[in-house]
């Protein structure tokens, strides 16, 4: 038995399915998941010390690379001040300030203590505002695990297959409409009917959590159109794509305001953190100032949001997603080629430090249909050849990768040379 097996079998005794998320488990691939020992940088070290160029980055936060020095320190120091005291701290203050100076749609912001509970925060928010239920989705897009969200949805819940969750009510499901992404005909026309009872359209403005899916042109423009006629509240769930697509998000590189965005991953910095925030008339309507309740014990612990800010602070710096872009483009370019070259039906998305890899015989993937028609099974074999070779690739074909900033050039040429040897291997086996 492996370390690794030995760890999964011990953890199964005592967790449900033996992990604390269900995409860790590698069921969406088969196989027993990696125990991580430690991580510095683009690499990630298991548990019997082996090395792997690490494209998951925990899901999105750690853009910097794993235990930056500077966001250490910040920890570090924090932690030595206190870990949590439930009461108010410059830091939040601080916090709040840096993400309004660099999101323009952005007039207040709370902090809580995961994507989670940012988007079914803001969901209760907009369903106050606008004294509306009804709230729409589209299929494939995940926005965490709670009751409404948790229909039609992407992530492990698509991995898993189990996309609409037993324990979910009917009576709280029935109040969610899922629409497909990327088709405006069909948000318009649900606009048409029924637009004056829809409190909310909730959407990843990249959708990340069936792979990497970007908005087609017109989308995104067609959900702001609709939500100002009928007066529905506009939320951008940029958990994912915060600080990782660009210094402005998603909203800054398609250029549209959203009424209310949820924040993740990114503003943590490696550490438990989500937030929600918006125009003043909206977020004004929370408790204590407004009816809306919405609290948490946890909510803007300090040590977190010192690694957050220290990372927002790096982030901000002239040039960095600029760099961030091109090392992403270089990575999925040179993936493209090699797959090319072994005649490999094969397809990129990339957005920033975003991306995704597709089992294709198409040219473009970008429709939830387009990701369910890919080679599910070459993705698994794929991804076990290249765990094999020392790199570590999302465990499911339904969830976007992502660089960082510590990705040196030699580890995305790396990465290309050891695909290239995997997309060969993947013809020999005849799959
Ligand atoms: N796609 C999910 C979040 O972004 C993956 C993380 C998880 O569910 O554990």
């Amino acid at each position: 038995m492996t370390e690794a097996a030995t760890l999964f079998s011990e953890a199964k005794r005592v967790i449900p399915g033996g992990v604390n998320s269900p995409v860790r488990s590698f069921s969406g691939v088969g196989g027993t998941p990696v125990f991580i020992d430690r991580a510095q940088g683009a690499y990630i070290y298991d548990s019997e010390g082996k090395a792997y160029i690490d494209y998951v980055g925990s899901w999105g936060p750690m853009i910097l690379g794993h235990a930056h020095p500077a966001v250490i320190a910040a920890v570090k120091a924090a932690a030595e001040k206190g870990l949590s005291f439930g009461a108010p701290t410059e830091i939040e203050t601080r916090m709040a300030e840096k993400v309004i100076e660099l999101l323009p749609s952005v007039e207040l912001i709370r902090m809580v203590s995961s994507g989670t509970e940012a988007t079914m925060s803001a969901i209760r928010l907009a369903r106050g505002y606008t004294g509306r239920d009804k709230i729409v989705k589209f299929e494939g897009c995940y926005h965490g695990h709670s009751d409404s969200l948790l229909v039609k949805a992407g992530s492990g819940a698509l991995t898993f297959g189990v996309p609409s969750s037993p324990g979910v009510p009917n009576a709280v499901a029935e109040n969610t409409i899922t629409l497909t992404y990327n088709d405006s005909e069909a948000v318009a026309e649900l606009f048409g009917q029924i637009g004056e009872q829809i409190a909310c359209i909730i959407v990843e403005p990249v959708a990340g959590n069936m792979n990497c899916i970007p908005p087609v042109p017109g989308f995104l423009e067609t959900l702001r159109k609709v939500c100002d006629q009928y007066g529905s509240v506009l939320i951008f769930d940029e958990v994912m794509t915060g600080f990782r697509v660009g210094l402005q998000g998603a909203q800054g590189v398609y250029n549209i305001k959203p009424d209310l965005t949820t924040l993740g991953k990114v503003i943590g910095g490696g550490m438990p953190v989500g937030a929600f925030g918006g125009s003043r008339k909206i977020m004004e309507i929370l408790a204590p100032a407004g009816p809306v309740y919405q609290a948490g014990t946890l909510s803007g612990n300090p040590v977190a949001m010192a690694a957050g800010l220290a990372t927002l602070e790096l982030v901000q710096q002239p040039g960095f997603f600029e760099a961030l872009g091109a090392k992403t483009r270089r990575l999925t370019s040179g993936l493209q080629a090699v797959a090319d070259q072994a005649g490999i039906g094969f397809t990129t998305n990339a957005v920033g430090g975003m991306f995704g890899l597709f089992f294709s015989a198409k040219d473009k993937v970008t429709s939830f249909a387009d990701v369910m028609q890919c080679d599910q099974e070459r993705f698994k074999r794929f991804f076990h050849a290249m765990l094999a070779e020392g790199v570590y690739l999302a465990p499911s074909a339904f969830e976007a990768g992502f660089v960082s900033a510590a990705h040196s050039e030699q580890d995305l040429n790396s990465t290309i040379e050891k695909a290239a040897l995997c997309f060969k291997a993947l013809l020999k086996t005849n799959s």
